[in-house]
């Protein structure tokens, strides 16, 4: 079952649509980030799967119950929404975590302290919030979101005001939570951040979800065959291939490579290069944002 399912969420405010029907859905330990210009919805959508907006249209399920409808939804839900996460400054880092885990009902022994080794926290956990800088108050937002082991976390940009270690801390987090089996989604301007490791993009323009990327397991070779059109035709006819296209004078196709290699010989096409390409994400993104 998909972990967080989304049917044709919208928001309006007043008259104005800001969101409109989104539909996407994340399964345990896969990792979706939200890619989108400023405006185009993000933080609204963020908003409205975690509660604390209500949809004009549409549902948004959390392992199948509906989170505006059912109360007991958000158990399996960690979330970081706002941006530095709220915290009560007088009181220590794990004094405000302590007050969490006695709100969520956990009563794990020791949790608290596995949070705050993994968000490397654990030098500052007895200072007041007050003190912390914009990262580490972040870095605790983090760590009050997994308290209770969520099946599902759900981030605004999560790594907004942290130095490039805290950026690996938390990008290596979110990958081992997704490796335990977690669903998460978050948002982000930086997709090359989360290019290694997330399953699916989604890309949000002008409040709504314009394409889907899939990046798990897509593997694009590129391939200089003469003549390139007939070369080009041969390759979308065989089974083996699940996408061509021509970049210039070159094939850039996902499939098995053997296979084309061998198609192409037996045909008689001069084949001078084939080799893996990296999926330009970003140039993919920019282009579809340009031409929505
Ligand atoms: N409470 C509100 N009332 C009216 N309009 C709103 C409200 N909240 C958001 N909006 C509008 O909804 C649109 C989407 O805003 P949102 O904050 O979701 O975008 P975003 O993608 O998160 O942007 P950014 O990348 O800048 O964080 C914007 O045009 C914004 O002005």
């Amino acid at each position: 079952m998909e972990a967080l399912r989304l049917e044709g969420l919208g928001k309006r405010y007043g008259r104005k649509p800001v969101l409109q029907g989104v539909s996407l859905s994340v399964r345990p330990g896969e990792v979706y980030a939200l890619a989108g210009p400023n405006g185009s919805g993000k933080t609204t959508l963020i908003r409205l799967i975690t509660g604390l907006a209500f949809p004009t249209e549409g549902r948004a399920l959390l392992l199948g119950e509906d989170v505006h409808k059912s109360p007991k939804a958000r158990r399996h839900l960690g979330a970081l929404v706002e941006a530095p996460a709220a915290f009560y400054p007088y009181l220590t880092g794990r004094e405000n975590l302590r007050m969490q885990a006695f709100l969520a009902g956990v009563r794990e022994e020791g949790r608290i302290g596995e949070v705050l080794a993994r968000l490397k926290l654990l030098s500052v956990a007895d200072q007041k919030v007050g003190s912390y800088s914009l990262g580490q108050r972040q870095r605790l937002g983090l760590a009050a979101a997994i308290l209770h082991r969520p099946k599902v976390l759900v981030l605004d940009e999560p790594t907004s005001g942290l130095d490039p270690e805290g950026v690996a801390l938390v990008h290596g987090l979110l990958q081992e939570l997704a490796q335990e089996g977690v669903a998460v989604l978050l948002s982000t301007h930086h997709l090359q951040e989360v290019s290694p490791y997330a399953h699916k993009v989604g890309i949000l323009g002008g409040g709504r979800l314009l394409d889907e990327v899939a990046l798990s397991g897509r593997e694009v070779f590129r391939l200089e065959a003469h003549p390139p059109e007939g070369a080009l035709a041969l390759l979308k006819g065989l089974p083996q291939v699940a996408s061509a296209r021509l970049q210039g004078e070159a094939i850039l196709f996902e499939g098995n490579p053997e296979a084309v290699l061998e198609a192409l010989l037996k045909e008689g096409y001069r084949v001078k290069a084939l080799h893996p390409e990296r999926f330009d994400l970003l140039s993919y993104y920019q282009e579809r944002v340009r031409h929505a």
